[in-house]
């Protein structure tokens, strides 16, 4: 079904397209060929400016920006899924359950009132506790998202988009695939598949984001073993007692650091890396896996699966490690990755091809090699962050409309709005990453490690969350902001933050960063009081006394 866009002329009914097909991820060459062949006969019924596959963050913010500018735009995915991975199982849904476990366990006033103080009088809270809060936000969600959508004339079309064989590369398929399980688990869960339109464009945006991926010889059950997705899908209703999650990244360690504040949980962390976060400053991460530690998780590095076995009776997983260890648990996560959405696209009919992940390789506007047709979002990998990809949607469609031959503004477009922004994207200058463990970890620019492996010379200035009337007032739960800068120039070279507001506060350092700020900035400006940003002063000075100790050294030598 299309929803119609508001205020747009109401076009004369289509005919729906029924071919007898397979399903939206043929499983052989030959059920592919069958379906391409099927596919082959269709007449486009309608005409775009553009075609966007996926209404995640990357769809949505193209899509708008091309409708803001005029052009017809339509958007295709599964009516289960408006909003993308991000509304439905990634940030949204991730974040939302961190709120809720946070409120259930009353972690945050734990420092007052003692650690059997909680929200749920005693009684261990069920999966479907904070699923109920999970479940409502995900719902408000999509309906703005997709009231957003249609308020800015976008036509929503349900279905997964394949293309079509077509040698100009412009026409694409819609096939009646709704259900998002069906695309990601790759079961057929039905023997037909109908084509219920085909459309033509213009330009096309690629954002069909990505899927967990799976260990081939694991059976994903969605209770004893199961990925981020199926953690939210409800199949697993009780708090595991021992959680066994493989894979230290970011997804990994958020899950665990959340289930490891529930009481009577206890959480194992296995990674095949030395470093936990890798990307964190290491006298973050050091700080996180201190403090899960303090609450009974366990991290086991540098160790790889050999098996895994399941105790259907017992209802117990039990994980072997090649260096020999046998790890038991009620339950086990799998994070390990991510796998782009690719597979059901049909890239050989437009001549592109997907890396092994998955990932679509793009130039510095966004375009494949079909240059009219682009991709953003998580699909071209890199940092696969809800925050970049709705940037670089927008920055997608503002090369779509600037580059057009018709366009005689050419030379006004903001250059911040081409190609730099990706090369300093690369370098991670323009973005922050916030990490939702617990306690919360936040950062933008260099770490201490990138900043001593490429030499350049630092000094840090940190603040203390015991320092701040605050982190007083927030219960004393420990945290800290550390500036990173050049003892020269005092300008900033990174900013890490954990403790609570970490992903709020850290802003504040971008902003200066960005703007080409210095230390002394924190020195000179007046902040509100009390305030967690009240850490940029007092690590500001920390800094700036570090400096002038140096001086004075080397003058008194
Ligand atoms: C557990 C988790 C937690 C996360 N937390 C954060 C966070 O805190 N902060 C942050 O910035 N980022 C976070 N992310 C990353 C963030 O969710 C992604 O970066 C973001 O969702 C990517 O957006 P996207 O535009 O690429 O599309 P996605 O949100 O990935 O959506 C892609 C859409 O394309 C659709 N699609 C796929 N194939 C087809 C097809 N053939 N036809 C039609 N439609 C199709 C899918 O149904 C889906 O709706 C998290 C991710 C995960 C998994
Ligand atoms: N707060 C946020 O911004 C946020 C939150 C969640 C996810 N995300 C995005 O989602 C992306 C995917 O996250 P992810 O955690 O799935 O992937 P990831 O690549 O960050 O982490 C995968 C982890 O699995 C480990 N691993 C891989 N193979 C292994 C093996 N054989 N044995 C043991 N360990 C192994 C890796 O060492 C790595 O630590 C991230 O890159 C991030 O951009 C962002």
């Amino acid at each position: 079904m299309m929803m119609m866009a508001r205020g747009r002329r109401c076009r004369a009914a289509v005919p729906v397209l029924r071919a007898s097909l397979s399903t939206e991820a043929p499983k052989t060459a030959a059920a592919d060929e069958s379906l391409t062949n099927a596919l082959r006969n269709l007449r486009a019924s309608e005409h775009f400016d553009l075609v966007v596959i996926g209404s995640g963050p990357a769809g949505q913010k193209c899509a708008i920006d091309s409708a803001k500018h005029g052009k017809k735009v339509a958007i295709i995915d599964k009516k289960d899924m408006h909003g993308g991975v991000c509304v439905h199982t990634g940030t949204i849904p991730s974040k939302t359950f961190r709120e809720a476990v946070l409120h259930l366990t009353a972690h945050r006033h734990k420092g007052f009132y003692g650690n059997s103080y909680s929200a749920t009088s005693g009684k261990r809270m069920s999966v479907q506790d904070i699923l109920d809060r999970v479940q409502k936000v995900e719902g408000a969600e999509m309906d703005l998202t997709r009231n957003q959508l249609l308020r800015n004339g976008i036509y929503l079309i349900n279905g997964t988009a394949r293309f079509l064989p077509d040698p100009e590369k412009k026409t694409i398929a819609v096939l009646s695939n709704d259900s998002y399980k069906e695309a990601t688990d790759g079961q057929r869960h039905s023997d037909a598949n109908i084509c219920k339109r085909v459309l033509t464009a213009d330009k096309f945006l690629i954002s069909v984001g990505t899927r967990p991926a799976r260990h081939p010889n694991m059976d994903f059950d969605g209770e004893l073993i199961f990925d981020s997705d199926q953690l939210l899908w409800g199949a697993l209703k009780t708090v595991p007692k021992r959680l066994i999650v493989v894979g230290a990244g970011v997804i990994g360690m958020e899950y665990a650091a959340m289930i490891s504040i529930i009481p009577g949980t206890q959480v194992t962390v296995i990674d095949g890396r030395k470093e936990i976060l890798e990307m964190a400053d290491k006298e973050v991460s050091d700080a996180l896996c201190y403090s899960m530690r303090q609450r009974g998780t366990r991290f086991l590095t540098e160790e790889v699966i050999d098996f895994v076995e399941k105790r259907e009776v017992e209802k117990e997983v039990v994980v072997h490690l090649k260096s020999g260890k046998v790890l038991v648990g009620d339950a086990l996560l799998y994070t390990q990755g991510r796998q782009g959405n690719v597979t059901g696209l049909d890239l050989d009919a437009i001549g592109l091809e997907a890396n092994k992940r998955g990932y679509l390789e793009v130039n510095n506007n966004f375009q494949t090699d079909v240059p009219h047709i682009y991709a953003a979002g998580d699909c071209i990998g890199y940092p696969a962050l809800a925050s970049v990809s709705m940037e670089q949607g927008r920055l997608a469609s503002v090369h779509m409309r600037t580059s057009e031959p018709t366009n005689k503004n050419r030379s006004d477009v903001d250059p911040y709005e081409t190609s730099h922004f990706r090369t300093r994207m690369r370098s991670g200058e323009v973005f922050p990453f916030g990490i939702y463990t617990v306690p919360e970890i936040s950062m933008v620019g260099k770490s201490e490690q990138q900043l001593t492996k490429e030499n350049v010379p630092y000094e840090v200035g940190v603040a203390r969350y015991e320092e701040l009337a605050k982190g007083q007032m927030l219960g004393g739960t420990p945290g800290f902001l550390k500036i990173i800068f050049c003892p020269t120039t005092l300008k900033l070279l990174g900013v890490h933050a954990i403790g609570e507001g970490a992903t709020e506060i850290i802003h504040i350092g971008q902003v200066v960063m960005s703007t080409g700020g210095t230390l002394e900035y924190f020195r000179n400006a007046v902040f509100n009081y009390p305030t967690l940003a009240e850490a940029y002063r007092v690590a500001g000075l920390n800094g700036l006394r570090k400096v002038e100790a140096m001086q004075a050294e080397s003058t008194a030598e």
